[in-house]
């Protein structure tokens, strides 16, 4: 066999995930999860509240230790390489974490300082990072002016800094109005298809999701499946993706549509 007739070896995903479980005291926050999520594309993880989206996301990123299985980002176990995992890895958490008195572009710029870049260079990187969310005009205003939306924005931004391989987004559309969420939807789309970036949205919202999406459904910390949101609704015998998703989690309420 010849090196050219060796079929394709499985590109790396983004994010692996293998049989992960955590807990906090005796509830179990995660139960043996195992997911991936693929390189420049959009992974939706999609559960209700206390699903352990953001369980999953504190062991990815380190705030805590997972003791079982293993999460590797771009390959890099996040146990025993937590460097090479973490400098791949933008996050963008639930809470808004920017400053408000500062301005946008100092935001960017202290973010780029913490990891030791300078000046010059933060300043290059902060405008180059709000080019790519269309945020560069809003570089010299305070964060306080800006909408739910922007300071959203800003924030991918921010987690666009180090130029990552991995975006996690953390229920990022909370307290955005329909227009803003659809938005930022199309703005993260947007940067997959630019820079093939792999990107992870946790969400509880189905109408964020759209027929061609990946999704993973995570209920009750475990898995419960992992597919487009076409081949769920086949599965679950619906064409309706809120009662798809009501059958596979076992639930009588839907997951939350959006009312805002
Ligand atoms: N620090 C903690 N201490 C104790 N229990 C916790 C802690 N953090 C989360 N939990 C519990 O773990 C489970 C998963 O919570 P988690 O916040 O990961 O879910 P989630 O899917 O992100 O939900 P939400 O959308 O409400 O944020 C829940 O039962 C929650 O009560």
């Amino acid at each position: 066999m010849t090196a050219d007739d060796r079929p394709n070896p499985a590109p790396t995903p983004a994010l692996a995930v293998s049989g992960v479980s955590h807990a906090f005291g005796s509830r179990k926050a995660l139960d043996d999860v195992t997911l991936d999520a693929p390189a420049g594309a959009f992974t939706a993880l999609v559960g209700q509240n206390g699903a352990g989206k953001t369980t999953l996301f504190s062991l990815v990123t380190r705030l805590y230790d997972n003791r079982t299985g293993s999460i590797r980002v771009l390959g890099h176990d996040v146990r025993r390489e937590p460097a090479a995992a973490l400098s791949q890895l933008g996050v963008v958490f639930q809470a808004r974490t920017l400053d408000l008195e500062l301005t946008v572009l100092q935001n960017l710029q202290y973010h780029a300082a913490l990891h030791g870049v300078g000046p010059g260079e933060a300043k290059r990187r902060g405008l180059s990072a709000l080019a790519r969310v269309g945020l560069e005009a809003r570089a010299k205003d305070r964060v306080r002016a800006l909408s739910g939306g922007q300071m959203r924005r800003v924030e991918i931004a921010r987690a666009l800094l180090h130029e990552p391989s991995l975006l996690l987004l953390d229920e990022p559309t909370t307290g955005l109005d329909i227009g803003s969420r659809r938005q930022m939807i199309d703005e993260v789309k947007r940067l997959i298809a630019e820079d093939g970036i792999g990107v992870l949205w946790a969400t509880h919202l189905v109408d964020e999701i759209e027929v061609a999406d990946r999704v993973v459904v995570l209920h009750k910390g475990k898995v419960m499946a992992t597919g487009t949101v076409g081949e769920l609704r086949a599965r679950a015998k619906t064409d309706d993706v809120g009662s798809a998703f009501m059958r596979i989690v076992g639930e009588e309420s839907p997951l939350a549509r959006v009312t805002a």
